[in-house]
């Protein structure tokens, strides 16, 4: 199959490589044309997936136009804050449009496959989401995740190109909360990883992470995803990844964050995206225009946009009157 994979990070590289793998005709296009430049003299994708060994048959475009051109499916893998501007690309493509970036559209609320509908309107649209660093896959590790959508076959065909020997992929019907589910878990991965930053012990981190399924699902069924899905890979199984793994660049950005570096700090000196933190910022507002309680991610928002002190955040969250489990 003629496959397009848009943006070279840790996520797109990885999957690119692994469809390669698999026999498929598949051409790697990124923003930043030196991050193919540097793919194509060293065959590796150093500064985001390091220590890969990239197939020599993989194509690398650096015209986004080009890249598109002729392909059956298309991947999209760029940051959310990019991804209105990257899939401009695909306005006239009618095949299966893949996306794989986890974020809410500020401006608008929307989730990626909500802003595909605008940008590429003709394109049947699937998601890829659950728990999977793109390391841990890259490195043929089992791993599990699902395909949602809302064409039943096109998701069908997305299961099928992508399940294999280490990576399983399950269906779903819910896009909207598998998409849900893959974004807001970053926001409380940084809320995990400032509890290890404080040097919190695994009760702390135990009880947040499963307060922030409760939230996610809150606020996912106002937005009107489906409670269950959020019990699936792309909630819990997500949530759980992305909290306690030491690679989460989300859950990084936590621990510096709780060790006493500045967010303006943290910011300027990560390498790779942590979508936690935009997605920090969308959540708050779409929580506060549903009118649903998010506790986590209002803290979150807090100690991330208005300067809030990490241990003073911690004392408002402990400090909430009690209630009820449910
Ligand atoms: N790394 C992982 O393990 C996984 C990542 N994801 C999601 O995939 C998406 C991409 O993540 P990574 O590949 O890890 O990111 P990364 O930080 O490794 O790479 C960032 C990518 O975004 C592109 N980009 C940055 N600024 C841009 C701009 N202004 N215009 C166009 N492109 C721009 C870069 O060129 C690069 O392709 C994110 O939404 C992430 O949450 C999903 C599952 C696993
Ligand atoms: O989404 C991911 C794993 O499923 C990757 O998480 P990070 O972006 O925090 O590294």
């Amino acid at each position: 199959m003629r496959i397009t994979v848009l943006g070279a990070g840790a996520w797109g590289t990885a999957l690119a490589r692994m469809l390669a793998c698999r026999g498929h005709d598949v051409t790697l296009w990124d923003y930043f044309p030196a991050t193919l430049e540097a793919i194509a003299r060293t065959g590796q994708n150093e500064r985001y997936l390091p220590g890969i060994e990239l197939p020599t048959g993989l194509r690398l475009e650096p015209d986004a136009g080009r890249a598109v051109d002729g392909a059956e499916l298309v991947v999209v893998a760029s940051v959310s804050r990019a991804f209105r501007t990257v899939t401009q690309c695909l306005e006239r493509f009618t095949g299966v449009v893949v996306t794989v970036t986890k974020g809410i559209e500020y401006e608008t609320g929307l989730t990626m496959s909500g802003v595909l509908r605008e940008t590429a309107p003709r394109a049947r649209v699937v998601a890829l989401s659950g728990p999977s660093l793109a390391l841990e896959v890259a490195r043929g590790v089992p791993t599990a995740v699902v395909a949602a959508g809302k064409d039943a076959e096109a998701t069908r065909q997305v299961q099928m190109l992508f399940h294999g020997p280490t990576f399983r992929v399950y269906s779903s019907s819910d896009l909207l909360g598998v998409e849900l589910g893959g974004a807001l878990k970053n926001v409380f991965a940084i809320g995990a990883g400032v509890c290890d930053g404080l040097g919190f012990g695994d009760n702390s981190k135990a009880a947040l992470v499963t307060r922030a399924i409760a939230e996610m699902r809150r606020l996912g069924v106002a937005c009107g995803a489906r409670a269950e899905t959020f019990s699936g890979l792309s909630g819990i199984g997500d949530l759980m990844v992305t909290c306690f793994s030491k690679l989460s660049r989300n859950r990084q950005f936590g621990e510096r964050l709780g060790r006493g570096e500045s967010v303006d700090q943290i910011l300027a000196t990560m390498t790779a995206v942590a979508e936690g933190y935009p997605t920090a910022r969308s959540a708050h507002a779409l929580a506060r225009r549903l009118e649903v309680e998010t506790p986590i991610i209002d803290q979150v928002y807090a100690m991330l946009y208005e300067g809030k002190d990490v241990r003073q955040t911690v004392q408002d969250l402990l400090s909430r009157e009690s209630k009820p489990e449910d």
